[in-house]
């Protein structure tokens, strides 16, 4: 499903490479709801940019759903993004001039989908995640967790093999943030959803039913004692994932209808 296999990366800082990432090696099964968890500087950012494909290894591999995610093509990286995994991001990345209904909907206008059949999806995915009733509000109008409940549908609605959830109760108070791993939980036993969640808070990752520990940029074996973390956010990794959003515009030729235009000229802005 997801195989990391002897993934190192180094990064080059002047003449010198320094290596942040040793010797990764893991695998999540479909069905599997784990945490990536790490304090600030242990690797996580980095390694979440390499199983989405933003960067390439130095060494070792990433496989999602049998594609070995380091040999493809910029082109085929973004199709494959697209289509096969979800994302769900700390500061939740929605566009702020759609609708809810709209913001859930577009990755599925990037592949040419009927517009009543995406509505219809994204409708039923609201519904999901409690937010029937907040379909046709903006953005703005929602507080930070119902937000992120929109950020969850969106992931889901290409029926991804699987999410990358970095930071994502980061910007939300504990009641918050209890109900949003709830959520992800449910969807995980529910609907067979596999989430990586990555995160620095020993709280948010003792939830899921695994753990996988990062410590300057090696696994903690498990077993092993864990190490007090710091109290950060992680901010660095949310921008880093931004792009993957930023990267969708000027992608798409299938589309067809203004409402499509509408869709797409919102997420160029
Ligand atoms: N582009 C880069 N060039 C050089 N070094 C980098 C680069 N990106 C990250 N690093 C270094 O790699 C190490 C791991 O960083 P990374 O951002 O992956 O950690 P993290 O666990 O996500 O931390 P945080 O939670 O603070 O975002 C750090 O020491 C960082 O300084």
């Amino acid at each position: 499903m997801l195989v990391v296999q002897q993934l190192s990366h180094s990064f080059l800082n002047g003449t010198e490479p320094t290596r942040v990432l040793i010797g990764i090696d893991f695998r999540v099964e479909r069905g599997e709801i784990v945490a990536l968890l790490g304090s600030s500087g242990s690797g996580k950012s980095t390694l979440l940019n390499l199983m989405a494909g933003l960067m390439k290894p130095t060494e070792g591999s990433i496989l999602i759903a049998d594609r070995k995610i380091e040999k493809m093509n910029e082109n085929e990286l973004a199709v494959f993004r697209r289509t096969h995994i979800g994302f769900i991001f700390q500061s939740y990345e929605l566009i702020p001039h759609l609708t809810v209904r709209e913001n859930v909907e577009l990755p599925l206008v990037f592949q040419g989908l009927k517009a009543k059949l995406r509505r219809e999806r994204a409708l039923t995915l609201l519904t999901r995640v409690g937010l029937a009733g907040k379909t046709e509000l903006f953005p703005s109008q929602l507080s930070g967790g119902q937000q992120q409940r929109v950020s969850i549908a969106r992931s889901l609605i290409t029926e991804p093999a699987v999410v990358f959830a970095d930071e994502p109760t980061g910007n939300l108070d504990t009641a918050t943030e209890s109900e949003i791993i709830d959520l992800l939980l449910e969807l995980n036993v529910n609907l067979g959803i596999t989430f990586v969640i990555v995160t620095h808070e020993h709280e948010v990752a003792k939830r899921t039913k695994r753990i996988i520990q990062l410590r300057d940029g090696r696994l903690v074996e498990p077993g092993s004692d864990p190490e007090p973390l710091a109290a950060e956010t992680d901010v660095a990794g949310a921008d880093a994932m931004g792009t993957v959003a930023a990267g969708h515009a000027g992608q798409n030729e299938e589309a067809d209808s203004g409402a499509d235009r509408r869709l797409r000229e919102g997420e160029k802005r």
